[in-house]
C-alpha cells in the first residue's frame, strides 16, 4: 500500500521531513543522545566520520568505529521527539521512497540511547552509568499506538498499575530492554526500571517555585518493589524508545550517565566526565 505524501514527507532532495536524512544515510548501530552537543562527543571516537547532517535539533553523523558503520543523532528533549525520531528513523530503513511501500525485507536497527539521568535510589551514586531493565512511561505517547506486553511485561505492569494506580490521568505503559543489548552493552552495569517522565520538574518530583501535586513523588517511585525490580531513575525518553523500537522491530537500549540523585539532593560536580565515560563504555561494546 502507497504510503500518503501527507503522512510520510519527503523532501524535495529525497530526504525525510525532520531528520534531513536519505536513506543510506542510517547505520545498522544507532546511538541516539538528547543534547545536539554530544553528537560530537561520541562521533569524535569515530574512525572515520562519512557525513554529518542536520535540521532543528536532529543532528546525525554517521561514521566507522574500526568496520563497524554507526550512526549518532540527537532527539532533542522528550517523547514527543522520540516519535518523530523512530518512526522517520524507521522509514529510512524500511521504506521504498520510490514507491512509497513498506519494503519486503525489514532491517532491524539496533539503537542504544546515552543520556543523562537522575537516580532515586540511594545505594546508586552520582557518577554511576546504568542501564535500563525497562522504560516506564509517565507520558501519553503510547496511548496513541498499539503496543502488546509480553507475560513478563504484564505482570509487572500489574504491580505497577496496583502501585500507581490512585494517580488518577497517567496511564503509564512499560516495555523491556532488548535482552541481547542489555546483556552486552549493558553488562557489568546496574539495571533498574527507568522512568519517563513528561517534564524535568513537577512530572519528575522537583519542585522550584510551581507547586507539585503529587505529594512525595520521589518516595513514592523508590518504594516499588516486583521480584527483585526495583525503579531506579528518572529521565524522559527511554520509554518512548523502548516501546516504539519494539512496535517497529528494532532493538533498543538506553544507557543512563546519572548525574543528580534526587534522595541525597546532589549533582554531579563533573558532569561532562559522567557522560564521556558511558559515550566510552557503549563505543568499546557495540
Ligand atoms: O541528556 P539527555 O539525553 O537529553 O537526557 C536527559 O536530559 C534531559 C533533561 O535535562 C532529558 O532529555 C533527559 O532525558
Ligand atoms: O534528574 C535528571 C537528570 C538528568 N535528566 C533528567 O531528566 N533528570
Amino acid at each position: 500500500m502507497k504510503i500518503a505524501e501527507s503522512d510520510l514527507i519527503i523532501n524535495p532532495d529525497g530526504s525525510i521531513y525532520h531528520l534531513n536524512l536519505l536513506p543510506g544515510d542510517v547505520a545498522d548501530h544507532v546511538i541516539t543522545v538528547g543534547d545536539p552537543d554530544r553528537v560530537g562527543e561520541v562521533s569524535k571516537y569515530f574512525d572515520k566520520i562519512e557525513l554529518k547532517k542536520g535540521k532543528r535539533e536532529f543532528i546525525t553523523h554517521t561514521g566507522y568505529v574500526g568496520k563497524k558503520r554507526v550512526t549518532v543523532l540527537s532527539t532533542g528533549i522528550g517523547t514527543d521527539n522520540i516519535d518523530i525520531v523512530f518512526n522517520e528513523l524507521d522509514a529510512l530503513v524500511n521504506i521504498d521512497f520510490e514507491s512509497r511501500e513498506v519494503k519486503k525485507h525489514l532491517t532491524s536497527l539496533n539503537i542504544i540511547r546515552v543520556g543523562t539521568s537522575g537516580t532515586v535510589q540511594p545505594d546508586i551514586p552520582v557518577g554511576t552509568i546504568l542501564a535500563s531493565s525497562y522504560g516506564l512511561g509517565m507520558d501519553a505517547l503510547m496511548n496513541y499506538y498499539y503496543h502488546e506486553l509480553t507475560g513478563d511485561e504484564r505482570s509487572l505492569m500489574d504491580d505497577l498499575k496496583a502501585h500507581f494506580g490512585h494517580l488518577k490521568n497517567i496511564n503509564p505503559y512499560l516495555t523491556a530492554a532488548n535482552d541481547v543489548l542489555l546483556n552486552t552493552i549493558g553488562k557489568d552495569m546496574h539495571h533498574g526500571i527507568t522512568i519517563t517522565a513528561p517534564g524535568f520538574y513537577a512530572p519528575q518530583g522537583r519542585m522550584v517555585r510551581a507547586k507539585n501535586s503529587i505529594p512525595d513523588f520521589i518516595s513514592l517511585i523508590n518504594s516499588f518493589n516486583s521480584n527483585q525490580h526495583r525503579i531506579t531513575n528518572l529521565e524522559m525518553e527511554t520509554a518512548g524508545i523502548y516501546a516504539l523500537a519494539k512496535v517497529l522491530g528494532h532493538k533498543a537500549l538506553s544507557v543512563n550517565a546519572i548525574l543528580a540523585s534526587r534522595v541525597k539532593f546532589e549533582f554531579s560536580s563533573n558532569p561532562d566526565k559522567v557522560v564521556e565515560d558511558a559515550i566510552k563504555m557503549v563505543l568499546e561494546r557495540i
